[in-house]
């Protein structure tokens, strides 16, 4: 029995071979070398675990710690590069005679089908047309400690669902985005005259704005420490389903019995941790909504309670740290073409003129701009795999590339042709928010903050280059990712500063 899960779970271990040679009677030393080896894993996976990839402390409390850290993770590849030599090795066209095998990968994991879908086409005929059976979500055994039941992105297509997603659609469909922009604009403002006064924290100052406004639009509380206290937890809930979700993370995912441990047994910390992010789990999804219906009279207040609740919990957990990695996405984009930069702040000075901030309004007309924040989106994808989709029936899960000419380059001029839109030209936003009927529910929210508040500020009144050491000479600028459920690009240094005395003074 034991050899046998020891070779199961060696699939995703450079050993798998030798496991495959193991044998009852040499399991004991290998149980003691595999316990020592843990050991050694917990520890260096705790120091990492201090901070995450932008060196920004983690959140007080829990839960930054996997059990069994990189034992199972895949290699530190790009995942986006394993599948496509997966795509080759294993494509299969078992599902349909309409979609080539190249479209689709099949592979079986511990008797779990996993297929990733490598097409527009593939991705349009299973998650779009065959929405009813592919569109349940992955309940993994670690979403229960965490309490996460209250999470409307990890709910089946059930009922409940669709109450949830109907409530969504109810406050932030396209009429709404009028109503929170002056919100958005009160804490843009704020935020555009700190970068002023001090360029240095951009980063952080990037986090904190999106941080205050994401909990401003969900619980229409103006008061900044409360808010503040409030995504502490968030952040926290958010870092534990984050680390939950990566397959390997946890080993009770794949063993689910380990749930029963109790938490006292020696070497069960992991699940300590993830007891306590359940209960703030719980706290975040009930004690503000109930704080701030004493307070504030806000739309959604007046509808079915317990939904109204997940929904205004979920914005800032599913909202900021994604919308933040497309932010930085694009900043690193502009620092790293200054002639994309230059572009667009050329296009932004014809078009508005250079003594007022630029309205929501402007970016219809900005098609340049729209074309640098497009690319961006395509050249750093927040979400490469989107969140799993699972069939009801015997169908599929997941998805990835459609081919873009030189897709490494970050070029916003190949959505224009002869001077015009190119239709030929896949747009990037297909994939971008996901599929079918579970497709992003805050793509409009996301899109407006990103295009229509930082792009045009940041382009029309700063200019952002790469960072500088402390002899002053330039620290070269590298995009790579840190790739986890969201990607976010490794941490870099730009200098963020106005392009005048008159744009500085635009911002009062
Ligand atoms: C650039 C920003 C964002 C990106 C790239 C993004 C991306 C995604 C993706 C890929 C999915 C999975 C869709 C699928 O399963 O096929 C998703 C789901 C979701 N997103 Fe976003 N998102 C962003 C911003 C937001 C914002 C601002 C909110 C809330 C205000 C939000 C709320 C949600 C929710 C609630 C779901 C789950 C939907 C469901 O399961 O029915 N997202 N998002």
């Amino acid at each position: 029995m034991l050899t046998t899960i020891l070779r199961q779970l060696s699939q995703y271990t450079p050993l798998h071979d030798w496991f495959i040679g193991l044998s009852s009677r040499n399991v004991a030393p290998v149980l003691v070398a595999l316990a020592l080896g843990l050991g050694l894993l917990l520890r260096c996976t705790m120091r990492k675990a201090s901070q995450n990839a932008w060196g920004l402390p983690l959140p007080p409390g829990p839960p930054h710690m996997p059990l069994v850290g990189n034992l199972f993770q895949m290699p530190q590849v790009d995942p986006w590069i394993v599948y496509n030599d997966w795509a080759k090795k294993y494509s299969t066209n078992t599902f349909s005679e309409h979609i080539s095998s190249r479209d689709i990968t099949y592979l079986e994991v511990l008797g779990q089908r996993i297929v990733i879908l490598n097409s527009v086409k593939s991705i349009t005929n299973i998650l779009e047309k065959k929405a009813v059976n592919t569109s349940e979500r992955l309940w993994m055994p670690v979403f229960d400690l965490l309490k996460l039941d209250w999470s409307f992105p990890f709910m089946n297509y059930t009922l409940f669902w669709k109450a949830h997603r109907k409530h969504f659609h109810q406050h932030l469909g396209p009429m709404q985005m009028e109503i929170y922009r002056p919100i958005i604009e009160d804490q843009t403002i704020k935020y555009l005259r700190a970068l002023v006064k001090n360029p240095h924290d951009f980063c952080l100052q990037t986090r904190s704005w999106l941080g205050l406004t994401f909990m401003r639009l969900s619980y229409g509380i103006n008061d900044a420490q409360w808010n503040e206290n409030l995504i502490v937890k968030a952040q926290a809930v958010h870092q534990g389903f984050s680390e939950a979700a990566i397959a390997g993370h946890y080993l009770v995912n794949s063993i689910p019995l380990l749930r029963h441990v109790p938490a006292w047994v020696p070497g069960a910390g992991w699940r300590k941790r993830l007891e306590a992010a359940g209960e703030l789990s719980r706290e975040v999804s009930r004690v503000p909504f109930k704080q701030a219906k004493e307070q504030v009279t806000h739309p959604s207040y007046e509808e079915r309670a317990t939904i109204a609740r997940n929904v205004a919990a979920i914005g800032y957990i599913a909202g900021a740290d994604t919308t933040l990695s497309a932010l930085y996405g694009l900043i690193i984009a502009l620092a790293m073409h200054p002639e994309v930069m230059a572009k667009a702040q050329n296009e932004m000075d014809t078009s508005i003129g250079t003594d007022r901030l630029p309205q929501p309004e402007d970016y219809e007309r900005l098609l340049f701009v729209q074309a640098v924040v497009k690319e961006s989106t395509r050249w750093h994808t927040v979400g490469p795999f989107a969140l799993l989709h699972v069939s009801k029936k015997d169908e599929h899960s997941c998805r990835i590339l459609e081919r873009f000419p030189d897709p490494m380059s970050f070029k916003p001029e190949r959505y224009f042709k002869g001077g015009k839109h190119n239709k030929e030209l896949l747009d990037p936003e297909f994939g971008i928010f996901g599929y079918g009927r579970q497709m992003c529910p805050g793509r409009l929210l996301a899109k407006d903050i990103i295009l229509a508040h930082f792009a045009m500020c940041m382009i029309s009144l700063f200019n952002i280059k790469p960072g500088r050491d402390e002899h002053g000479k330039e620290i070269p600028l590298e995009y790579k990712v840190a790739s986890e459920v969201i990607c976010t690009p490794a941490p870099y240094q730009v200098e963020v500063r106005p392009r005048s005395a008159n744009d500085a003074a635009l911002i009062g």
